[in-house]
């Protein structure tokens, strides 16, 4: 049985200062142990947030880490800086990233093999844009992002990998995937990483939807057999996160 996780990606969304008062309101109405409760706040609130957390089992997840140690990257952040304040998630190829900051699917694949040396579980994200689902090659170019970014990562990696599948057209568009959708291709990644590696990956790997998940949408989407939490954005700014959270109760 997979624990769920749920993971809200704050994006460039509040400040230091906010991000301490968003956590205190947040705390109590995530408290769960029923799953993994990340939040991935903006680096630069990394530590603040690290700090407001304490005593719970809230974990602090980063947007994005570079694949190098160190060296002249400027407005990169090593891998070690997120170890060093105790960092134990990081989102690998975003959307967004991949849209706005030209990162490609071997990027991804350096990042997450960066990460899991460092003993930091990548959530890494894959989804189709509207004109790929029109044309119909929706699972077609989602198992090549996930080909492409488990090259070279072993089965015990792969096993604690977290993967978001997230279709670009539902991302902050309030435009949610059907439960049918959404599942559909989440056990279309799950069979694809059995392909990769064997079916006791497939089944210990953890797939989240992304995409305008909200407190109504959770509960459908996080109840089908492929999907095991979601990656939420817009929510995960709200008091709603509780509920999503807490989407079976
Ligand atoms: O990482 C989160 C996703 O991009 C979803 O964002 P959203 O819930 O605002 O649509």
């Amino acid at each position: 049985m997979r624990k769920k996780i749920i993971a809200g990606n704050w994006k460039m969304n509040k400040t230091p200062s906010e991000t301490v008062t968003l956590i205190n309101e947040l705390k109590p109405l995530v408290e769960t142990k029923d799953a993994d409760v990340v939040f991935c706040v903006p680096a630069i609130s990394l530590t603040t947030a690290m700090e407001a957390v304490k005593g719970t089992n809230i974990q602090i997840g980063a947007q994005n880490m570079y694949f190098e140690e160190s060296g002249a990257y400027t407005g990169e952040i090593a891998p070690n800086m997120l170890t060093d304040i105790g960092v134990k998630y990081v989102i690998i190829g975003h959307s967004e990233r991949r849209e706005y900051f030209a990162e490609t699917d071997e990027t991804v694949n350096k990042k997450v093999l960066k990460a899991f040396e460092h003993g930091i579980t990548p959530i890494i994200c894959c989804g189709e844009s509207l004109k790929q689902r029109e044309q119909g090659i929706t699972i077609d170019f989602v198992r090549q992002q996930i080909k492409i970014a488990f090259l070279n990562v072993t089965a015990d990696q792969a096993k604690e990998s977290v993967i978001a599948y997230e279709p670009i057209w539902a991302i902050g568009t309030g435009k949610v995937a059907t439960t049918e959708q959404a599942e559909e291709v989440c056990k279309a990644i799950r069979e694809c990483i059995a392909e990769i590696y064997d079916a006791v990956t497939a089944e210990a790997i953890r797939i989240q939807y992304g995409g305008s998940v909200s407190a109504a949408s959770a509960p459908d989407l996080f109840s089908q057999p492929n999907i095991d939490g979601g990656l939420v954005g817009g929510a995960s700014l709200k008091v709603d996160f509780g509920k999503i959270v807490n989407y079976n109760k």
